[in-house]
C-alpha cells in the first residue's frame, strides 16, 4: 500500500499525488458509511496497478480543515485584504486572523488597492499596517500592490507548504494570484466568464506545485463558525493578548470584566490597537448570544 496526497478531486476521482506521480483514484473503503469525505490536501492510504486506476482506502488525520476553500491540512493562508473598494475592515481582518489562529493556519496579510489611496490615506493606514506586521505576520503593503519585487517576496513564503488564499469579494484574491502566475490567469478567467454565464460549473479545487510549495488555485471567503470553539478560547487567538495577559491578575482572565487586566492595561496606555480589543469584545458578544441554541438542543434531548 502506498502513501500520497490528493491534489484534486473531481467527478468523483481523486487525484493522489505519491513519488511524483499522479495517480487517478477512486473511493473505497466505507468512506460514506463512516461519514468521512475525502478532501483535497488529505494524506491517504491508496493502492494502484496503473496511474489510470486505483483506491484510496484509509485517511490518514488531518492538522485541520477549511471549508472555502474547501482543503484541509493548510499550513499558511494569504489574506487578501483591500485598503479601498471594499474599504478597508479591522473587524473583518481580525475575523480572518481568529478564524486562522484557531486552526492553526498561518496568516500572511496582502494588502490590496494601495494604489487607489491618497499618499496621506496610505500615511494614515501605515501605522495599522505595522501594528499587524509587528504582531510577527508577514505583511505586505505598497503603493504599487503588484510590484514585481512585492509579489516575489510573497511567493518566497511558499516553499514547502500548503498555501490557500482567502479575502472578501472583490478584495483581489483573482488578481494577485494571476499575478504570482500567469499560467494560472487564464484558468481563473476561464471559472469567473463561466460562472456568470450562469453554468452549473462546479468550482474544484486544485492544489498547484508553485515555488517549492503547493498553492490552493481556488481562493475563498472562509468565514470562521464561531461554535466551533470555545468561548473560553478566543483570548488565545489574540497573540498580543496572549503575551500581555501573563500580567492578568487571574490566570484565566478573560480580558472584560475582570480587576487587574493587563490587557485592558496595555489597550490604555495604547499598547494594544483600541480596534483589536473592541473586535475581540464583538466576537466575544457575538459567541455569548450562540450559546442559547445551545442550551435549547441540549434541553430537547
Ligand atoms: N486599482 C486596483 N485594482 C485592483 C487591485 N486589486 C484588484 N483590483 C481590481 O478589483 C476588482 C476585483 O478583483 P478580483 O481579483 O476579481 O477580486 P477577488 O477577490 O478575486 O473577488 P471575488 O472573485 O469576488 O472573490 C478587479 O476589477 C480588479 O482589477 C489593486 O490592487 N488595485
Ligand atoms: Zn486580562
Amino acid at each position: 500500500m502506498a502513501q500520497g496526497q490528493i491534489r484534486k478531486a473531481l467527478s468523483g476521482f481523486y487525484y493522489v499525488y505519491s513519488d511524483q506521480q499522479t495517480f487517478q483514484t477512486r473511493g473505497r473503503g466505507n468512506f460514506r458509511k463512516r461519514n468521512l469525505t475525502p478532501l483535497v490536501g488529505d494524506y491517504v492510504e491508496f493502492e494502484s496497478t496503473n496511474q489510470a486506476e486505483g483506491y484510496v482506502l484509509e485517511l490518514l488525520p488531518r492538522k485541520n480543515a477549511l471549508v472555502r476553500p474547501q482543503v484541509v491540512n493548510v499550513d499558511q493562508a494569504v489574506v487578501v485584504t483591500s485598503c479601498v473598494k471594499p474599504n478597508f475592515s479591522s473587524n473583518l481582518l481580525d475575523r480572518f486572523l481568529m478564524t486562522l489562529e484557531q486552526k492553526n493556519i498561518r496568516p500572511l496579510i496582502y494588502f490590496t488597492k494601495g494604489d487607489l489611496l491618497t499618499a496621506a490615506a496610505r500615511e494614515a493606514l501605515a501605522p495599522i499596517v505595522a501594528y499587524y506586521e509587528g504582531l510577527g505576520y508577514p505583511v505586505f503593503f505598497g503603493a504599487d500592490p503588484f510590484a514585481s519585487a512585492q509579489v516575489q517576496q510573497l511567493t518566497t513564503h511558499f516553499a514547502d507548504q500548503l498555501t490557500v488564499f482567502m479575502g472578501q469579494s472583490g478584495a483581489g484574491k483573482s488578481t494577485l494570484l494571476n499575478h504570482i502566475d500567469p499560467e494560472l490567469q487564464l484558468k481563473t478567467a476561464a471559472v469567473s466568464e463561466s460562472l456568470s454565464r450562469g453554468k452549473h460549473t462546479t468550482r474544484h479545487v486544485e492544489l498547484l506545485p508553485l515555488f517549492g510549495g503547493l498553492v490552493a488555485d481556488t481562493p475563498g471567503f472562509s468565514s470562521l463558525n464561531l461554535s466551533e470553539f470555545e468561548l473560553t478560547e478566543l483570548p488565545q487567538l489574540f497573540p498580543e493578548f496572549v503575551a500581555a495577559a501573563v500580567d492578568c491578575r487571574f490566570r484565566a482572565c478573560q480580558h472584560d470584566q475582570e480587576p487587574g487586566c493587563a490587557v485592558k492595561q496595555q489597550v490604555e496606555a495604547g499598547q494594544i490597537m483600541a480596534s483589536r480589543y473592541e473586535n475581540y469584545l464583538q466576537f466575544r458578544s457575538e459567541k455569548k448570544a450562540e450559546k442559547p441554541k445551545y442550551n435549547g438542543k441540549r434541553g430537547k434531548k
